[in-house]
């Protein structure tokens, strides 16, 4: 398929809505990538994008992201992913979402929205008064809500089976893990990982954030232009993506990358790139997809919390099914995890 948009790396898409709203300033496109497995479902960022053409790519980067992530996660779900480009100066966050939310629905659900950077369970009430496809929101008495303690688990265990095929680590203590970002997502893995003994180092462009760490898990706080390279096993990205890329990974000295962040490598050949340096780099897209497990749940009303957490628990089996599948096919983890996704999405 030629380049579209100059954007030689995307697989096709199946639709990108682009949308405007003068009265509240949304500006957003929301693309569905594969809808194979079933509506497109991915979260909503808003984000201060340099340009128009970066939160296009990046749309559709994430979208084909959820694709793969639902997939590997054996959701019935394809892929899709808004972006609202963050409006300039003040602005009314009701009115923005009340707009966001008819975009969604004038899709009639060929995509569902949830959180993701930027957005907020209370943002996504708001959407929920004006469209039905929606998830990630708290309900009293049912279980529902933020993602982010989900998917953090999931990066959590896929860590403990990384660590083990790749580090014969039968356990975490004293394992050392480095965490670009204290977010949502990476407070929870901080949480999780220092409770089974790991010893952690922390940035995050917050000094608050990191201050916390420091106090609460006794962390080694580095600077943002350090963390990366930080001497520990493991690197666990979970700020934004486009971290591992030519100029930062030749630095890395952990032998093991499990991490929350969407599309942490820049380029596919980056996990060429890594794969020669002797790095185990376990795709976003499979260990992140604990959110998705939650909040598809609970949009089918399927949601009970010890079942979510069971099920997301399982994510650490694919990732040793993955590195199992990588000694017999001789691929890098990504490009294997990129192949079995894709075999997915034929056969659904
Ligand atoms: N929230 C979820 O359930 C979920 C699910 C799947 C994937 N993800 C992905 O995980 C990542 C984190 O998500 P989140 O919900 O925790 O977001 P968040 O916005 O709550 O957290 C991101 C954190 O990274 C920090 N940060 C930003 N730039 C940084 C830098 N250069 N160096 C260090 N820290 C930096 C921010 O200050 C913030 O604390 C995102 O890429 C997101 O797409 C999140």
């Amino acid at each position: 398929m030629p380049s579209f948009f100059g954007l030689p790396h995307q697989a096709p898409h199946e639709r990108v809505l682009i949308a405007a709203d003068e009265a509240s300033g949304l500006r957003t496109l929301i693309a569905v990538h594969n809808t194979a497995r079933g509506p497109g479902f991915g979260g909503c960022r808003v984000w201060a994008y340099e340009n128009d053409l970066a939160a296009h790519h990046d749309a559709l980067r994430l979208s084909q992201g959820m694709s793969y992530k639902n997939a590997l996660a054996n959701l019935p779900f394809g892929g899709g992913k808004a972006v609202i480009v963050k409006p300039k100066g003040e602005f009314n966050r009701e009115q923005l979402f009340a707009a966001f939310a008819r975009a969604v629905d004038s899709l009639q659900g060929a995509y569902i929205t949830a959180e993701d950077v930027g957005t907020t369970t209370a943002d996504m009430r708001v959407v929920q008064r004006h469209t039905k496809y929606v998830s990630g929101i708290p309900r009293e008495g049912a279980f529902g809500g933020d993602p982010s303690p989900k998917t953090a688990w999931g990066v959590f265990v896929s860590v403990q089976a990384g660590a083990k095929a790749v580090l014969g680590r039968s356990d975490l203590q004293g394992l050392t893990v480095a965490i670009q970002g204290l977010g949502a997502v990476g407070w929870h893995l901080a949480e999780f990982l220092h409770q089974a003994g790991a010893k952690l180092t922390v940035a995050d462009i917050d000094p608050g954030k990191t201050a916390k760490a420091q106090a609460q898990f006794g962390a080694t706080v580095v600077g943002v232009d350090q963390i990366l390279a930080a001497p520990v096993d493991v690197l666990a990205p979970c700020a934004l993506g486009a971290s591992l890329n030519a100029t930062t990974i030749p630095t890395l000295q952990a032998k093991l990358v499990c991490g929350a962040a969407n599309n942490q490598l820049a380029l596919p050949s980056d996990g060429n790139l890594l794969a020669d340096r002797g790095i185990a780099y376990l795709p976003d897209y499979l260990v992140n997809a604990g959110g998705i497990i939650s909040v598809a749940r609970e949009y089918r009303g399927e949601g009970e919390e010890q079942a979510v957490m069971a099920e997301v628990s399982r994510i650490a089996e694919r990732v040793t099914e993955l590195l199992a599948r990588i000694k017999v096919s001789g691929r890098t983890p990504a490009a294997e995890a990129d192949a079995w996704a894709q075999s997915l999405l034929v056969r659904a």
